[in-house]
């Protein structure tokens, strides 16, 4: 049997005394978006960087395409990319040097046809010649994305792609996500505050709270289960009450299982 793209197993990670991850576990398949949700330091950043071998787990396994990320991180890197909106690249070179420098890191065959392909995908051709330092939190963000697809990823761990993107921006950078998502078979890891964006691009979503998974499921799923018109909600119930009582399981008032 194959190993899915991403499989994590009784995570944890503890920084001191904060226990950032407790005991996850879940995988994502090839071709399947899962969405990582939960509110400011449930976690969602601990587990990405667990995956990209940027953070040791205190307990348990993240492995990706069957290979324990920790002890495999070098042969993983090729068929893997990232990328956060919070990141900024080097701000002194331009935009088509950063990411030569990234395409040598990544080995990419005619990286200035690969370049150029990217940075029209997302719109931001026009600066290729702009030095990133003075590109607006929008044109960064795109450009993240840019790099993030230069070595045509097999695993994509999106860290709120579209923060900062102005609504057009953001429906075209769905858009094309969707469709090199579709084209390629991409598993990927989405984080998003952004609620309606999640139930447009995530197939499965997890909430965590405070490092645990308290929900799981697909959209329809979770809002049966919590008996919530939106994803919003579902959301504001989970940071508020930590937690969400799993309304279908318990009984109804009158006696009956619901
Ligand atoms: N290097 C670190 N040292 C100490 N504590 C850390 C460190 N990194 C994260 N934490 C703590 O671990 C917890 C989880 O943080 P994490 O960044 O994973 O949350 P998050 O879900 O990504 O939050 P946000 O939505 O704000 O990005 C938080 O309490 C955070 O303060």
């Amino acid at each position: 049997m194959t190993s899915p793209p991403i499989a994590v197993e009784s995570l944890c990670k503890h920084f001191g005394n904060v226990q950032a991850v407790d005991d996850v576990s879940f995988s994502v398949k090839k071709g399947e978006i899962l969405g990582l949700l939960g509110p400011n330091g449930a976690g969602k950043t601990t587990i990405i960087h667990m995956l990209l071998g940027l953070v040791l787990p205190t307990s348990g396994s993240a492995r990706l395409f069957g290979e324990e990320v920790a002890f495999a991180r070098q042969k993983l890197l090729g068929r893997v990319n990232f990328s956060s909106a919070y990141v900024a690249l080097p701000s002194n070179l331009t935009v088509r040097e950063n990411l030569l420098v990234f395409a040598r890191m990544y080995s990419v065959r005619r990286p200035e046809r690969r370049i150029d392909e990217l940075l029209e995908r997302f719109e931001i051709g026009q600066l290729a010649h702009r030095v990133s330092g003075s590109l607006s939190s929008g044109q960064q963000a795109r450009l993240s994305l840019c790099k993030s697809l230069l070595n045509e990823p097999e695993i994509l761990f999106l860290d709120e792609p579209t923060s900062g993107l102005d609504p057009d921006i953001a429906d075209k950078v769905r858009r094309t996500l969707r469709e090199i998502q579709r084209e390629r078979g991409l598993a990927m890891i989405y984080t998003s505050h952004n609620m309606p964006e999640v139930e447009l691009m995530c197939d499965r979503i997890i909430f965590l709270s405070r490092g645990t998974i308290v929900m799981e499921g697909t959209t329809s799923e979770l809002l049966e289960r919590a008996q919530q018109a939106s994803l919003e909600e579902v959301f504001i119930k989970v940071a508020r009450d930590g937690q969400i009582r799993d309304v279908a399981s318990e009984p109804s008032p009158s006696g009956d299982q619901a």
